[in-house]
């Protein structure tokens, strides 16, 4: 099949006063791939996917959905075609479970009825239907990482921005919940700590350092001692799908 791109980044910079958050980073994503977007703490993850759900404004750089820059697309058309699950979570005091997901479908704008049915889908795919009617406030950490995920999976983006989708999840969810959004064969572009799982989901993955792209391809082939060492600070070989660290550098 045809390699058909959905999003080109081209040279974009990120600053903030002196610090220099992302530098020069460029790269296509290709409809219906799993990309993983690794690297160690503070490399610029969560940076490069807020420019992407245009929570930040890059200071170089373009960014292209479809053919068209980000910016020429109305908000609400951007955020029905490409969805995030955010490390910043917003204080849900107040509002039921069924009402977070709902908030959710806004930019589709769908008959309510249509929502209603939507909503309680995505509540039964995370195991929290029956809880439909509570204070979303009273949710541990992670149910209200379920109750997020249930919003992006009832709005079902062509694009989906995970930043550590992972996060407070138990092994059962962070299984049960990135299969069904791997199942769904959308564009995916996930940040993980964890190697293991951005083994068994990533098509492909993109290595951030210090603000810059350092590596992408295949997970073996980004993932080399040398690129351990010097990104992650960890001695150690990724070989066959198994990571073996020895200890930090
Ligand atoms: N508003 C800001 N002003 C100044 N520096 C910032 C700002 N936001 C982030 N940074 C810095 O930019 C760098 C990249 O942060 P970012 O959150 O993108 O990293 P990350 O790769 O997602 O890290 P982690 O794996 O720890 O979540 C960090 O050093 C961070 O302290």
């Amino acid at each position: 099949m045809a390699s058909e791109p959905i999003l080109r980044v081209s040279g974009i910079s990120l600053r903030k006063g002196r610090a220099i958050l992302l530098e020069d980073i460029s790269f296509t994503l290709e409809r219906g791939r799993f990309y993983g977007l690794l690297g160690p703490n503070g490399a610029g993850k969560s940076s490069l996917l807020k420019i992407l759900y245009r929570a930040e404004t890059a200071n170089a750089g373009k960014v292209e959905l479809d053919g068209r820059p980000v910016h020429a697309w109305g908000r609400r058309v951007y955020a029905a075609k490409v969805g995030a699950l955010v490390q910043e979570k917003v204080s849900l005091s107040g509002m039921s479970l069924l009402e977070v997901v709902e908030l959710g479908l806004l930019p589709l704008a769908l008959p309510s009825r249509e929502v209603r049915e939507r909503a309680n889908d995505a509540l039964r795919m995370i195991d929290l239907a029956h809880r439909a009617g509570e204070d979303a406030a009273h949710l541990s950490g992670g149910e209200q990482q379920r109750l997020f995920f249930a919003q992006l999976l009832a709005l079902d983006p062509d694009i989906y921005l995970l930043d550590e989708p992972n996060n407070h999840l138990d092994l059962h969810f962070q299984y049960k919940l990135l299969d069904i959004v791997k199942r769904r064969q959308r564009t995916v572009l996930a940040s993980f700590h964890d190697i293991g799982l951005a083994v068994r989901y990533c098509d492909e993955v993109m290595l951030l350092d210090g603000g810059r792209l350092v590596g992408q391809g295949e997970m073996a082939r980004v993932l080399d001692r040398r690129s351990l060492a010097k990104t992650y600070r960890v001695a150690g070989t990724f070989e066959a799908g198994r990571l073996e660290i020895s200890g930090p550098i």
